[in-house]
């Protein structure tokens, strides 16, 4: 049995006082603490603007772990590693003593002087952080110095070329973690290994025997409270760029070599590579958008968008969008990938469904009956596992078949509940594990992509909105994968 590491560093979060830190940081934390992946060799810094101090990000952090901890567990020794500087990152000053607050802390933690950086914060600050880090001698350490970012990745590819050349200037790419909280989920990790440990699914992963694959992550959210980042920004920036597009080079890439970072990554690079350029006038062939309006959820009445906020009125920022994606190479010519993602739809659930080709005759059914396709569907939220759909005999007399489903559910398996995406990635993060981060090279290719479409909607006014809430997003969805003689599959 290997052994589990336990890394030994200070974490410094930027933006300790913000929601990703209260809500996604601490509690992931705490569940490795309490996992045993992280022992007495730590320590966190929270810095941010407010006037907090140690006693209150201590509390802040008990409370935010509150539905994690057992009735009557005391939690002291765990909060006692939070320590928190009242900073602004704009002010140079502020990193000379940060310096010595973490010199001090590594000496009493004994860290080793490994040190990790997450910058919780707007990205319209990581340059200037990266850059202060570097210019006060926070890298001069004998430990490693690693540095993650958070999304949204520039909002261009102008924008991600720049940021990238100010962290670049600071740090180099195998300091730089992106963050892709979708690589961090325990389903999307599976991908590789459902197709690169099963020869029945990769012996059938190509373009004779699939016809189609399907991502779709939907959500019964609205904007919430981000409104202001949203509206700029919009279901295409927000979910295409990054997390549609990982789980599409996931599934779609070649066999690594191994299982290192980086021939992992170089197989995605090149998925990302082979994706068919869309012409600027044939953009309405592949991608489609929408925006929500006035619906249910759950038998509960929600707004439209443009009523969420007086700044969105009459907004044109898309909500939802649903494409088809070309990936031109020997393996995938010919088998569309439909994506589509969306605010206030239906249900919260992200699934990949894998179409596999029918059979050429069906001898059990009479010619015009609906046949069924077989179907991998992976599941990875809210519930997680697999499920393969076949055709087997109806019981009884006569040759009559019926779908029926083999299903594995990951949480029935393992007997644990699966860790959290961030907890994941925070913990490869401090034990150098760079694989389910993004590369520049990614993160490039993508912007290079979806800014052809996004270019070409801003020259078009759309007519907004265009689906309910509650449902699973216009009509034009539907149309883009039944002109190719296709259907969205409901489950
Ligand atoms: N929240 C989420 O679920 C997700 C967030 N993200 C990304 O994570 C990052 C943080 O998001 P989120 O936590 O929601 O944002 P918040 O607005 O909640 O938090 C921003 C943080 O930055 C701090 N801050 C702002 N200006 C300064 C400054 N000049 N100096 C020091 N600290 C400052 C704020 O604290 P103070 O006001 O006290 O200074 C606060 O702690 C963003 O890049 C976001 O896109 C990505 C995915 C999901
Ligand atoms: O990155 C983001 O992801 C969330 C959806 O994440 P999930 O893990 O709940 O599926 C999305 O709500 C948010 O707008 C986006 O920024």
């Amino acid at each position: 049995m290997s052994e589990t590491i336990q890394p030994k560093a200070t974490i410094v979060i930027f933006g300790a006082t913000g929601d990703l830190a209260n809500r996604k940081l601490y509690p992931s934390i705490y569940r490795l603490y309490k996992s045993g992946k992280l022992d007495e060799n730590f320590a966190v810094i929270g810095l941010a603007r407010r006037g907090w101090d140690n006693d209150v990000i201590r509390e802040k952090v008990e409370q935010s772990i509150q539905g994690l901890v057992d009735e009557d567990e005391d939690v002291s020794e765990f909060t006692s590693h939070f320590y928190y500087k009242s900073f602004d990152v704009t002010s140079t000053d502020s990193y000379n003593e940060l310096k010595f607050m973490v010199e001090s802390l590594e000496r009493e933690y004994h860290t080793e002087g490994n040190r990790l950086f997450y910058l919780a914060m707007a990205p319209d600050f990581f340059g200037t952080i990266a850059n202060q880090l570097k210019d006060h001698g926070l890298k001069e350490t004998s430990g490693w110095t690693r540095l993650v970012i958070e999304k949204p990745f520039g909002h261009d590819l102008p924008s991600a070329k720049k940021l990238n050349q100010e962290l670049q200037a600071a740090f180099s790419e195998n300091q730089i973690y992106r963050i892709d909280h979708y690589l961090g989920k325990e389903m999307v990790q599976n991908i590789e290994v459902i197709r690169f440990a099963n020869g029945i699914f990769e012996h059938l992963w190509n373009n004779q025997f699939i016809n189609n694959i399907q991502v779709t992550s939907s959500e019964t959210l609205g904007v919430e409270e981000r409104a202001h980042y949203y509206d700029k920004s919009g279901a295409t920036r927000d979910m295409i760029q990054n997390h549609m597009l990982q789980m599409v080079a996931l599934l779609a890439m070649e066999p690594p070599i191994n299982l290192s970072t980086e021939e992992i990554r170089s197989e995605k690079i090149k998925v990302l590579r082979a994706l068919r350029t869309i012409e600027a006038d044939k953009v309405s062939n592949y991608f489609v958008r929408g925006q929500y309006g006035p619906g249910e959820i759950d038998g509960e009445k929600v707004i439209g968008y443009q009523e969420e906020a007086d700044a969105l009125k009459d907004s044109a920022t898309e909500t939802f969008v649903a494409g088809k994606l070309v990936i031109d190479n020997y393996r995938w010519a010919g088998v569309p990938f439909y994506i589509r993602t969306g605010k206030r739809m239906k249900e919260k659930s992200t699934k990949i469904v894998v179409e596999f080709k029918d059979i050429p005759m069906n001898l059990y059914h009479k010619k015009d009956d609906l046949r069924n396709p077989n179907l991998l569907v992976i599941n990875i939220q809210p519930n997680e596992g697999i499920t393969l759909h076949l055709n087997a005999k109806k019981t009884g007399n006569g040759n009559l078949t019926e779908p029926i489903q083999l299903a594995y559910h990951q949480d029935a398996a393992s007997g644990i509940n699966t860790p959290e995406a961030y907890e994941k990635l925070l913990y490869d993060s401090m034990i150098g594990d760079a694989t389910n981060f993004t590369h520049w090279d990614e993160v490039a290719l993508s912007w290079e992509f979806v800014d052809r479409i996004l270019a070409n909607w801003s020259n078009e006014k759309p007519d907004f909105p265009n689906y309910a809430s509650g449902s699973m997003g216009p009509k034009a969805s539907d149309d883009l994968l039944e002109k190719d003689g296709f259907h969205w599959w409901p489950e």
